[in-house]
């Protein structure tokens, strides 16, 4: 069987001052497996993410990356100025020139070749989101991180975005590290989930957090925030730090 980790996180730590962000983390990322994390604001979600990136260095603990590893990363939001006129085709180019023909694939690979020629600007956002999807497909990359990829896309068009995103995997086979609010919608296209809140609180399949009545009843008809999921599954509480403060084991802990 050969090895299909493209990256290993073992033991992280980051320290911001006196708030310790993450602690404790260990989490492999596989080729052909969508990981997605979820947890509440502030939760350190995005500082784990830019850990995987490489953009900042853990206060302590490993990271192992395969050597052949080319991440693909698509940001939570696009932050470009109004006033300057900008296509599709050339922010495609940005920050890193590449072949028009491999522009041309990676904006077919998400049905939005069409939109060469549109103003950036001009895009709904569905159709940045399909973009931005796209520019981060460019490197033909071994994973790809999504940083909340159906932000300000209306519901249909986050399914869409969600089976586009799992179709994307099971074509190229590439691992996918995927930040979501919203796992009553990525639960068909999602191998492992990761509750994030400072530490790992849960991880597993997403059938077996899925499971749970008050999952259901979050879920389900009732719109219900995220947050709420992961209250009924810690019987443990953090300070103003992120501290454990009465921690016990949840029926979902996986031994952390
Ligand atoms: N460079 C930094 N310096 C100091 N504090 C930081 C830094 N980056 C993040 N933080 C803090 O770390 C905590 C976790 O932030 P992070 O953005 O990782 O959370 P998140 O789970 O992604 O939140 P959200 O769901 O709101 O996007 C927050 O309290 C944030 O203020």
């Amino acid at each position: 069987m050969p090895n299909r980790d493209l990256v290993r996180l073992s033991q992280i730590n980051v320290r911001f001052g006196d708030d310790n962000v993450l602690q404790n983390i260990s989490l492999n990322l596989h080729d052909d497996c969508i990981t997605t994390l979820i947890g509440p604001n502030g939760a350190g979600k995005t500082t784990l993410v830019r850990i995987v990136l490489g953009l900042i260095k853990p206060t302590d603990g490993n990271i192992w990356r395969r050597p052949d590893l080319r991440i693909g990363y698509m940001p939570q939001k696009l932050h470009i100025d109004r006033t300057l006129p900008l296509t599709v085709a050339r922010f495609m180019q940005t920050p890193q020139r590449s072949e028009k023909a491999a522009v041309l694939e990676a904006l077919k690979a998400v049905a939005a070749d069409h939109l060469l020629n549109k103003s950036i600007h001009d895009l709904s956002g569905g159709e940045t989101q399909r973009v931005l999807l796209a520019r981060a497909l460019l490197r033909n990359p071994t994973l790809l991180v999504l940083d909340e990829p159906v932000q300000g896309v209306d519901l249909n068009g986050q399914i869409e975005l969600y089976n586009l995103i799992a179709r994307i995997r099971r074509e190229r086979k590439l691992g996918v590290l995927m930040i979501s609010h919203d796992l009553h919608l990525v639960m068909a296209s999602t191998d492992h989930v990761v509750c994030l809140n400072h530490h790992v609180c849960c991880s597993g399949h997403p059938e077996a957090v899925s499971a749970d009545p008050s999952f259901r009843e979050l879920f389900g008809p009732a719109q219900a925030s995220a947050l709420a999921l992961y209250n009924h599954h810690h019987d443990h509480h953090h300070d103003i730090h992120g501290d454990v403060v009465d921690d016990q084991p949840s029926p979902c802990c996986n031994g952390h």
